[in-house]
């Protein structure tokens, strides 16, 4: 980054609205690995179906990717007149720098690599909206996501699938798009499952964590997770995707013995050795959308 461009961010940077959008990332990643207990997850009881990382790695990682949101906001401010199909070329390096100061902050371990990818698609979008004078709404943000991600599946997963990452090869094998195909939908299974459910019981003045761990279940149900699926193949993935929904069916978090059901699904998850980190990777955008007024609200800034 030239010197001009690191004066620009620092201004970019006392703007309070690319404070609070860089605040609420990093509190929508503490909140979902705080939020206990999930199955298979890293939280705060243990480290689930994790080998090699713990808590204290999310919350480095954390940190790290704070810092990035205000860079990914100001690619989408200076770019916002090109059309949104041209966006994503240029995105990707700077992804790939958030990733490695994710990497840097953990010492090699992929706590969130899921996570930036959704996120930063996210910032961009909100700094296109504003540069447009377009209302900051969960739809309009979802919307601009999924025109700056139209034809990825097509290009990376169909077409040039030279299947070198795992994302890749579960497409070839067994049809499942991953976080591409949640960004190229503009993240439906948030807006039609996770939020709606979320956003309902904190309505109805249920506590915020009950509320997430239903909104976690709710997506862990309907999600093709690629990370279960690599660790599990499909099998594992019905497996997860139907105990989710068994655990709805009896009534979710309004059973009495919630808690207790959700520990020994952790306990199977650990000995089956399954994480649904693209399922907690759409909680952290979940919560992040939740803290946006839906269409037909004022902007933000
Ligand atoms: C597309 C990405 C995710 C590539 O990863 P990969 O091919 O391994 O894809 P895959 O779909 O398996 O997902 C990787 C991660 O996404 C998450 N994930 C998995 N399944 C899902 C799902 N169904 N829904 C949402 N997230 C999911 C998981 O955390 C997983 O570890 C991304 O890392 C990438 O291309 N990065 C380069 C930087 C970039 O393009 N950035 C642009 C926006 S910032
Ligand atoms: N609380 C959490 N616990 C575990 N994973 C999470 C959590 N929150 C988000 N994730 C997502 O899960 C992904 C990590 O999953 P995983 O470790 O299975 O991936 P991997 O490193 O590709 O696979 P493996 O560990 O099998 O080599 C991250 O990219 C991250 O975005």
């Amino acid at each position: 980054m030239n010197s001009a461009n690191a004066a620009h961010r620092l201004e970019l940077n006392k703007l309070p609205w690319v404070v609070r959008c860089s605040q609420l990332a990093n509190s929508a990643m503490l909140n979902e690995v705080n939020l206990t207990p999930k199955p298979g997850l890293v939280d705060m009881r243990n480290n689930g179906a994790h080998k090699d990382m713990d808590l204290t790695d999310f919350y480095r990682s954390a940190e790290a990717i704070r810092i990035w949101i205000p860079y990914f906001i100001e690619y989408g401010m200076s770019t916002h007149l090109q059309p949104s199909s041209d966006i994503l070329y240029g995105l990707r390096p700077l992804g790939m720098a958030c990733e490695a100061s994710m990497y840097k902050a953990t010492s090699g371990v992929n706590t969130h690599k899921g996570t930036i990818f959704s996120l930063g698609l996210l910032a961009t979008a909100m700094g296109r909206l504003v540069s447009n004078q377009k209302a900051v709404t969960q739809q309009n943000l979802c919307h601009e996501v999924a025109a700056m991600s139209h034809g990825m599946v097509m290009r990376e997963l169909e077409q040039n699938n030279q299947a070198l990452t795992a994302g890749q090869r579960l497409y070839q094998q067994h049809g499942l798009s991953g976080a591409r195909g949640e960004a190229e939908s503009g993240f439906q299974s948030v807006l039609t499952t996770s939020l709606p459910v979320y956003q309902s019981l904190i309505a109805q003045g249920i506590d915020p964590q009950r509320a997430l761990l239903q909104a976690l279940l709710s997506l862990m149900a309907v999600n093709g997770d690629t990370n279960v699926a690599s660790r599990g193949g499909p099998e594992g993935l019905r497996w997860l995707q139907q105990t989710a929904q068994q655990f709805l069916a009896e009534g979710g978090v309004m059973q009495t013995d919630y808690i207790t059901k959700l520990k020994e699904f952790d306990r199977q998850c650990i000995e089956r050795n399954l994480s649904p980190g693209g399922s907690a990777d759409l909680l952290i955008v979940t919560w992040f959308l939740a803290q946006f007024p839906e269409s037909h609200s004022k902007n933000i800034n």
